[in-house]
């Protein structure tokens, strides 16, 4: 297949760690006779420094030619301080909300050999294998009017009926294709977008009666995803709620490194990036875990491109590089154990030209 991926590197380690899923990406493209051709795009404060916008025009363009974006992160104490619409984080938000990337699916999967790198546990952490489904084109992140004098301030959270009904629809077609249970998380006992929330998935569970439903709030939910995050599977839940409980996730699988992310709409087309940010405090030093990076090219591959076989192959390769004891500096502080990004890049190419061989050969006897 012919397939044109737009890459948005962005700021601190997003340039760091999309190379990385790109050299990964060029691997496989070779390995499974795919043509992926990258086009490279500014977004975030890198734009805001060469265009003087933090999503030029071109970089629209340019997504929309594409079949799919890989993005890293944007952000960092050069712009904190800029009006807001030259804020590095508008861009993300912009980008989104252009594609309609309403759905945005965070996995969290508890990795065997990483669970020396969780403060949590083992025993808690183990069998932890849940889906985040996180609303991310409405909310508090777009609710206008959006303000800030030195005297008051205000942000608004607006929820329509159909913006909720789609990211639900979302969640339960994903829990009937996993262990068939949903979690809804709000705060319905303050909020009436959450109450509007709720209704909503009361109404549409009628429709899935083959999928458990149950009703968290957000506070007990934040403390139970560290007390007993294997009791979980689907969690749906609105933007800002969905941004702070994946983040607070990444502590189950020993990193924030970790956790890829697809944004998707109904259509297919996505952006994937990583759950992380910018990671100000280890950009330039050549050390940031590019597993989330690589994983998210993965997610691409299955969820935009259909290509299943490559997307778990890639999986296979960076779980196979942790079991083999190969890890970056946020993972362990072992000598001979803790790696560059670009030598535990290096490790994952290694397994996948492996992998193919090994099923090459069995192939060869079929
Ligand atoms: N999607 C995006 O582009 C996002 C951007 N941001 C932006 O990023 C900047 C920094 O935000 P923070 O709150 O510090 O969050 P962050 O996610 O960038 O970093 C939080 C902590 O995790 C570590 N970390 C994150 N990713 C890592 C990786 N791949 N390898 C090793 N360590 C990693 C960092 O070193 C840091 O200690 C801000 O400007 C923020 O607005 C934050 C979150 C998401
Ligand atoms: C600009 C922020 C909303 C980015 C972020 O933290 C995220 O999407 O996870
Ligand atoms: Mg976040």
């Amino acid at each position: 297949m012919e397939k044109r991926v737009a890459v948005l590197q962005g700021d601190g380690i997003g340039p760091e760690v999309t190379e990385a899923a790109v050299r990964v990406l060029e691997v496989v493209a070779r390995r499974f006779n795919h043509t992926f051709q990258f086009d490279f795009a500014s977004i975030g404060g890198e734009a805001i420094d060469k265009f003087n916008h933090p999503l030029p025009e071109e970089t629209i363009a340019i997504c929309e030619s594409s079949d799919a974006i890989l993005l890293g992160a944007v952000g960092g104490p050069k712009w904190d301080q800029n009006p807001s619409e030259l804020r590095p984080e508008k861009g993300l938000l912009a980008i989104r909300k252009h594609f309609d990337l309403f759905a945005n699916l965070r996995p969290v999967k508890a990795v065997p050999s990483l669970l020396h790198a969780s403060p949590l546990k083992e025993d808690v952490v183990k069998n932890v294998d849940m889906m985040i489904v996180r609303e991310l084109t409405g909310g508090i992140y777009f609710g206008e009017p959006s303000r800030k004098t030195a005297k008051s301030a205000v942000d608004t959270l607006v929820y329509t009926r159909e913006e909720i009904e789609r990211i639900v629809e979302k969640a339960f077609e994903l829990a009937r294709l996993r262990r068939g249970k949903v979690t809804s998380v709000d705060k319905a006992n303050v909020l009436q977008s959450s109450k509007l929330w709720h209704e909503v998935v009361e109404e549409m569970k009628k429709g899935y009666p083959d999928v458990e439903v149950e009703h968290q709030l957000v506070d007990s939910a934040a403390m139970k995803l560290i007390t007993n995050p294997g009791s979980f599977d689907v969690v749906v839940t609105e933007n800002m709620f969905g941004d702070i409980l994946s983040d607070e996730a990444s502590v189950i699988t020993g990193s924030l490194g970790l956790l890829p992310s697809a944004s998707v709409r109904s259509d297919g087309f996505g952006l994937y990036e990583p759950v992380h940010g910018s990671a100000p405090d280890v950009a330039g030093k050549g050390i940031a875990n590019p597993a989330a990076a690589i994983l998210s090219a993965a997610m691409m591959l299955r969820y935009s491109f259909g290509m299943e076989t490559e997307a778990a192959t890639i999986e296979k390769a960076v779980e196979t590089v942790f079991e083999d004891g190969h890890f970056t500096s946020d993972l362990s502080v072992e000598d001979g154990r803790v790696h560059s990004t670009k030598e535990w890049t290096d490790k994952v190419i290694g397994e996948l030209d492996l992998q193919f061989v090994s099923n090459s050969i069995m192939f060869s006897y079929v």
